[in-house]
């Protein structure tokens, strides 16, 4: 037999995730992590190639003289965290919407009076492409060395055609020259620019950049900011039809403010995911999980907003919806990049147990970006993407926060981030 390349062994927990690669689990499979007591991941050529033991492991005589060898005694080791919701890529930042918020002013508002997302868009206009990767590399390695493989990015700081397809073309570039892996968001319909009514934005997104997104390959999924006084329903109906057409896949900012239909409209179309969701009807969870739609939430803008209102995560479950858990990376909303946060905010705030919180950061987050088949568990054939993490058990990693409870991040089978 072949010698490893790494070996993670003596893990006090080790936690694979594994059985729901096919698809995302749900109910009690949410509590179903797979966990091995002193367990031993091994690593070759990126990959992982066993998953077992320390003794059987060790027995299997996978240590060779190159080998390296991590020793996890004490620790608990789990796949790399997906983080499915991001709006990372921008220029810029708005901590000036801390007072406003102080003084009681609403998202909303901000938004209206031309701020908001409207201000990120000035200042990602204005930024070289240089600016703009610079800014979004440092966030990537903040999300890096917090546990994150694998992360969504959402375009939507442009809203025109070029801008648009520039962030897209940024992401691409920044796939490319770094350690996380990213999936490609198109989010044109993100806010409606002044200048022009939510119809013709919505006449735009559909007629020119759409088919200028898809034809370029730019995007894998497309998503709308479907919420009253942005994107109505039947304006993000058009829009998600429109990029089903063109064969990508559809996700939803759904229900966030006011209860208004996104979740039976995500269910509609078949999206892979509805996000946010904190005012989704009863009827509407009822879609999602009829539909097997992924319910990601983002509990970091719920704490972050300061309402004290959070997504009804437990009815999602007990209806059998899948429930991911992403941070919502953005500089007004959601201003982190810490997925160990989110785990806490989960737990807290979404009444998730530990267990269910990391399935929701892993295999199911995997899920809602197209990529269960390579990452979110630890089992033969997958990515080497694996996180040692500095607690003894699993109910430390939500209950000690505020701090990097990670040692160590392996990325594709190599070490990427070492404390
Ligand atoms: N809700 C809309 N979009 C982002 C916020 C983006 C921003 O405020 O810049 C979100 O998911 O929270
Ligand atoms: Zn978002």
């Amino acid at each position: 037999m072949p010698s490893a390349d790494l070996v993670i062994h003596s893990a006090d927990m080790l936690v694979t995730m594994r059985g729901h690669s096919d698809s995302p689990a749900r109910r009690e499979g949410m509590a179903e992590i797979g966990l091995i007591e002193n367990g031993a991941v091994v690593l070759r050529e990126g990959q992982i190639v066993a998953v077992g033991s320390t003794e059987d492991i060790l027995a299997e005589g996978w240590v060779g003289p190159y080998t390296v060898q991590i020793n996890a005694q004490g620790k608990v080791v789990t796949p790399g965290f997906v983080d499915p919701h991001t709006h990372v890529i921008y220029a810029g930042s708005r901590e000036n919407e801390l007072s406003l918020k102080l003084k009681g002013v609403p998202y909303m508002e901000t938004l209206q009076q031309g701020g908001g997302i409207h201000a990120t868009v000035r200042d990602t206009r204005l930024a070289s492409d240089a600016e703009v990767k610079a800014q979004t590399r440092s966030r990537l390695k903040t999300m890096l060395s917090h546990g994150t493989t694998t992360a969504e990015v959402k375009s939507g700081y442009g809203l025109t055609v070029e801008e648009e397809l520039r962030m897209l073309r940024l992401i691409k570039e920044l796939n490319l020259e770094q350690d996380l892996d990213l999936v490609p968001t198109f989010m044109g319909a993100h806010a409606v620019p002044s200048g022009y009514t939510e119809d013709e934005y919505t006449d735009y997104v559909v007629e020119d950049m759409l088919p200028q997104v898809a034809s370029q390959g730019l995007a894998e999924f497309c998503d709308v900011f479907c919420e009253p006084g942005v994107f109505s329903v039947q304006s993000s109906e058009r829009i998600l039809s429109k990029a089903k057409e063109l064969n990508l896949k559809l996700k939803i900012h759904a229900d966030e403010l006011e209860s208004a239909g996104g979740a039976e409209l995500g269910a509609k179309l078949e999206a892979v995911s509805a996000d946010h969701l904190l005012q989704a009807s009863v009827e509407g969870i009822a879609a999602l999980a009829e539909q097997g739609v992924i319910a990601v939430l983002l509990p970091a803008n719920s704490f972050n907003l300061a309402k004290n209102s959070y997504a009804r995560a437990r009815a999602m479950i007990e209806a059998g919806v899948p429930v991911a858990v992403a941070t919502d990376c953005n500089p007004g909303s959601s201003p982190t990049e810490s997925m160990p946060f989110v785990l806490t905010l989960a737990c807290l705030y979404l009444h998730l147990t530990p267990e269910e919180a990391l399935t929701a950061a892993t295999i199911n987050a995997a899920h809602a970006v197209g990529r269960a088949a390579q990452a979110g568990s630890l089992e033969v054939g997958k990515q080497g993407d694996i996180l040692v993490l500095n607690v003894p058990n699993l109910d430390y990693l939500p209950y000690h926060f505020g701090n990097n409870p990670v040692d160590v991040v392996i990325k594709n089978g190599r070490i990427v981030w070492r404390v």
